[in-house]
């Protein structure tokens, strides 16, 4: 290891004898040093010597909010020791000046990243895009975004994966009430906003109980049936091939009788926001235990193929009562990882299982 610059000033004043010229020259070397352990760094690996390794360098174009969820200490941390480079993309100027990165992350909105990070893709095909731009659009549109899990059509031994009935209502309020009836779906309904770009807005929900009550909702909307589900959700996080499920409070039952009492369109509360986790709660097992796990690696197999992604999280129910009947009701792009424990390892082994074939012996 090189001499930091502190610690060469630091000996400068306890040895008087040091001469001006000496200490530059420390400091060029220290520097220089500095400079190459940017590039490689040596690894011991069980039972063999110390071996050069390229650091992974990753770019990340994240808003502040997620670079602080997700960029937490430890992750930077443990991903130093790894051999991973975390590294800001500097939105003002141009990607391909960045760089070289290995992996570049981002979750960022508009049209324009969008095309700055797929001619960045097409131009530059060593880099992993994580992920790409179409695929993260597509989950943008609650119209498409259930689609892949309806057309999969999931039921094994383990259980049955389906999505709600849900329909589009592009514009004109006064006509919802006529649709829902002629489309069959049963009061009461979830309102979505059509588009979840991730805007405070795409994140208002509402809850319709009684049919005159729609026309009060905004299109555009996608009007999902609510499935009574013990009012707990499992969060099911991919990190590529990896999986974790936590629990989470969501919103009660509604029973026959509340909906005849209570006609009205009334606001949800933001589950994310709250991330009240139901782990420790005493709650009943026919509700609370966790989807097969069989059941969601196959899942998360086909929907990592078919939608393209590498980075999301599933939002899925229990209907109440059944066995093993579930609903993915939300899929997100990029979310919240730093709420999974051990996220860290998690996710920087999947950033190296990225960049096979790292370790190079020394040439010399
Ligand atoms: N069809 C449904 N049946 C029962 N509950 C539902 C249904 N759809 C949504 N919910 C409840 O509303 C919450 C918010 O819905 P959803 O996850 O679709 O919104 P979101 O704004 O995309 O959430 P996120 O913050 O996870 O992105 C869910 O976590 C769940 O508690
Ligand atoms: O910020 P949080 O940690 O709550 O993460 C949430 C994330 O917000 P962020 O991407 O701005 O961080 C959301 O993204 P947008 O839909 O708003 O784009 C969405 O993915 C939620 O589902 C995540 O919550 P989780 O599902 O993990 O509980
Ligand atoms: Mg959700
Ligand atoms: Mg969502």
């Amino acid at each position: 290891m090189g001499l930091r610059e502190e610690e060469i000033v630091a000996c400068r004043n306890d040895d008087k004898r040091e001469e001006d010229e000496e200490l530059g020259l420390a400091l060029a070397q220290a520097q220089q040093q500095q400079q190459q352990q940017l590039q490689w760094f040596a690894v011991g690996v069980a039972g063999s010597p110390l071996l050069p390794r390229k650091l992974v360098v990753v770019g990340y174009a994240l808003t502040s909010k997620k670079t602080k969820s997700f960029l937490q200490p430890k992750l930077e941390g443990l991903a130093r020791n790894k051999g991973i480079l975390f590294v800001a993309i500097d939105q003002s100027k141009p990607l391909s000046d960045q760089g070289p990165f290995d992996i570049v992350l981002h979750k960022l909105s508009g049209k324009e990243w969008r095309r700055i990070i797929e001619d960045y893709r097409q131009t530059h095909p060593e880099v992993t895009v994580l992920d790409p731009p179409d695929a993260i659009q597509h989950l943008r549109n609650r119209q498409f975004m259930l689609q892949a899990v309806a057309d999969l059509n999931l039921s094994d031994s383990y259980g049955k994966v389906g999505v709600p009935r849900q329909l589009v209502i592009k514009r004109d309020a006064s006509s919802i009430p006529d649709a829902v009836t002629k489309a069959g779906l049963t009061l009461p309904l979830v309102a979505k906003p059509l588009v979840a770009d991730g805007s405070a807005k795409s994140h208002e929900l509402s809850l319709a109980y009684d049919q005159n009550s729609l026309q009060k909702l905004e299109p555009p909307l996608v009007l999902q049936e609510f499935v009574n589900h013990g009012g707990v959700l499992f969060k099911v996080y991919i990190v590529g091939e990896a999986i974790k499920v936590l629990r989470r409070f969501s919103l009660p039952d509604v029973s026959k009788r509340e909906l005849s009492k209570n006609a009205g369109v009334y606001r949800v509360p933001r589950v994310s926001c709250a991330a009240a986790s139901a782990d420790d709660a005493d709650l009943d097992p026919g509700i609370a235990e966790l989807p097969p796990l069989p059941l969601l690696e196959r899942l998360a197999k086909e929907l990592r193929r078919r939608l393209g992604l590498r980075l999301f999280n599933l939002d899925i129910i229990r209907e109440h009562g059944s066995c093993n009947h579930f609903y993915v009701i939300d899929i997100n792009y990029f979310p919240g990882y730093g709420k999974m424990p051990e996220y860290e390892h998690i996710f920087t082994d999947f950033l190296l299982s990225l960049v096979p074939g790292r370790y190079k012996k020394r040439s010399c």
